[in-house]
């Protein structure tokens, strides 16, 4: 249904990325020429088997790990061009990240867990809580506001890092197995979730996943095999 016609707008482009670990005998190539186009407001699935380079792809894109050679433009900038520093800016400024661990402060609650990469923005602290609180009730939790992690469910709390993401209104949305620690129904409101975001906010989310049960949510899935994308299914 969803296609490259309907997502006019590309949001990252990669074209023959390559990338190694180590060097010598201990050298492993990890990417072996990645081309892949990924549209505004698309959300696109990476699946693949173990060590096939979804991890090492998806930390390239989102500005955390550099690169041996070919062309990554993410939001239309040439990534291998700029500095460490305006880097870091690029990153706090434009992407989210969803992770399988949630990754919350365990002595924050939930408002001010989602609040955290406002604070580090600069922003101050009243608010930095009021918008907190607005993306609380985007995912769904207008009621749990003051709950700790450890008084939330598995998917509260990823509705929690999921609001923690979005909270500054990233253009891009990287999750990394973002329901592997949840049961099926919990997961597939999750995905449900993202999937509401990224055509809601137009936002781009990108999911490196290995459960088969969530791919009905991908407007296009990308086949990883053996350091490549080997081929991408529309939806
Ligand atoms: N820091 C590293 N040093 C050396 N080799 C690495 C490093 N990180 C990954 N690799 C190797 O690069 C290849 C790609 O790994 P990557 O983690 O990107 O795969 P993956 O598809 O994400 O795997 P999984 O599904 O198991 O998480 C593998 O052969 C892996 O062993």
């Amino acid at each position: 249904m969803s296609n490259e016609k309907e997502f006019k707008e590309i949001a990252i482009h990669c074209k023959n990325i390559v990338k190694a670990y180590g060097s010598g005998t201990s050298k492993v190539l990890a990417l072996r020429g990645v081309d892949v186009d990924i549209y505004r407001g698309e959300l696109m699935m990476i699946v693949g088997p173990s060590g096939c380079g979804k991890t090492t792809f998806i930390s390239i894109i989102s500005t955390m790990l550099s690169f041996d050679s070919g062309v990554c433009k993410v939001l239309g900038l040439d990534i291998s061009k700029i500095s460490e520093k305006d880097t870091v800016l690029f990153r706090r400024e434009n992407i989210g990240f969803v992770f399988q661990a949630f990754n919350l402060l365990p002595a924050l609650t939930a408002q001010e867990n989602v609040a955290v990469p406002l604070l580090v923005k600069g922003i101050e602290r009243k608010e930095a809580m009021e918008r907190s609180a607005k993306a609380l009730v985007l995912v769904g939790l207008n009621k749990r506001h003051s709950a700790l992690p450890s008084q939330m469910s598995g998917g509260e709390k990823q509705r929690v890092a999921i609001a923690r993401a979005i909270v500054h209104r990233p253009k891009l949305i990287i999750c990394d197995e973002p329901t592997s620690n949840l049961d099926h129904s919990t997961g597939l409101n999750v995905m449900k979730l993202l999937s509401k975001l990224s055509k809601e906010l137009q936002t781009t989310v990108i999911v490196v996943t290995h459960d088969n049960r969530i791919l009905d949510f991908a407007d296009r899935i990308a086949y990883m095999d053996d350091g490549k994308i080997t081929h991408i299914k529309e939806r």
